[in-house]
């Protein structure tokens, strides 16, 4: 069975000051958690910070982004090994935010992907439709073409590392939430394309989240999902109580 992951995705929000004390009031209400997992993605500057706090703590570590070389003359990028060294389980690679406004390609994310995963970072890959590709009905070949395209020369063996990220970008900071229907029936044409590429077995192992205006009065509808596996958390995650509130889905 997949277990659940709810991350939250914090973007470019919170000083070290903020983060750690964010950490804090979640670590003080959160018991132990046994049928899902729970993670923080903290900026950069937060994670050395943040990352003492958490151990043997239930919640996780993750970073927002990284650079797809382990080390060398590339000024301002930040590598896997060091967001292993500093002790991050996951990191979120494509997001619909870097692909639009930092100029990330398929074949870019597909790189950062690879080198997560050889450096023993479990990727959450994003993908997403834009309002006019879903108004034109194009929202499904469109996702599942990032899918496989971030997906290239992955091989099976890796893929139980692998998380993906349905992020509608018209559902992202918008309060406008795909409806559990639609959000499932992407997660299935997701699943589909898995199945396609790497067989049932691993499809089905696969853990898809939904994010896109995730908050406390929507997660336990959109968890009923059969295929939403957890969710990718930006606004609502910024407040321990409503973050609390969505790892603690029903
Ligand atoms: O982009 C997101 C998470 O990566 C979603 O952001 P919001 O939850 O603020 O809509």
């Amino acid at each position: 069975m997949r277990t659940p992951l709810i991350a939250g995705n914090w973007k470019m929000y919170k000083t070290i000051g903020e983060a750690t004390a964010l950490v804090r009031d979640l670590l003080a209400e959160l018991g132990p958690l046994t049928d899902r997992e729970a993670i923080v993605c903290p900026p950069f500057t937060a994670l050395a910070a943040v990352a003492p706090l958490l151990v043997d703590s239930p919640l996780g570590l993750g970073a927002q982004n990284l650079y797809h070389e382990a080390q060398g003359a590339f000024t301002g990028e930040v590598s896997p090994v060091m967001l292993a060294d500093v002790g991050c389980r996951y990191v979120i690679v494509g997001h619909s935010e870097r692909r639009q406004y930092f100029g990330e390609s398929d074949a870019l994310v597909n790189r950062k992907l690879r080198a997560a995963l050889a450096h023993g970072l479990r990727p959450i890959v994003c993908v997403g439709e834009s309002k006019p590709q879903r108004d034109a009905g194009q929202a499904e070949p469109i996702v599942t073409a990032q899918v496989r395209a971030a997906l290239v020369e992955v091989p099976p063996d890796r893929m139980s590392d692998v998380v993906i990220a349905y992020e509608p970008i018209w559902a992202i900071g918008t309060g406008d939430t795909a409806t559990p229907a639609d959000a499932q029936a992407m997660h299935a044409a997701i699943r589909a394309t898995l199945a396609e590429l790497y067989g049932s077995e691993i499809a089905t192992a696969v853990r898809i989240q939904y994010g896109g205006s995730v908050k406390p009065d929507n997660i336990d509808e959109l968890m009923a999902q059969p295929d939403i596996d957890g969710a990718l958390v930006g606004g609502a995650s910024l407040q321990a109580a409503s973050f609390l509130r969505i790892i603690q889905y029903r």
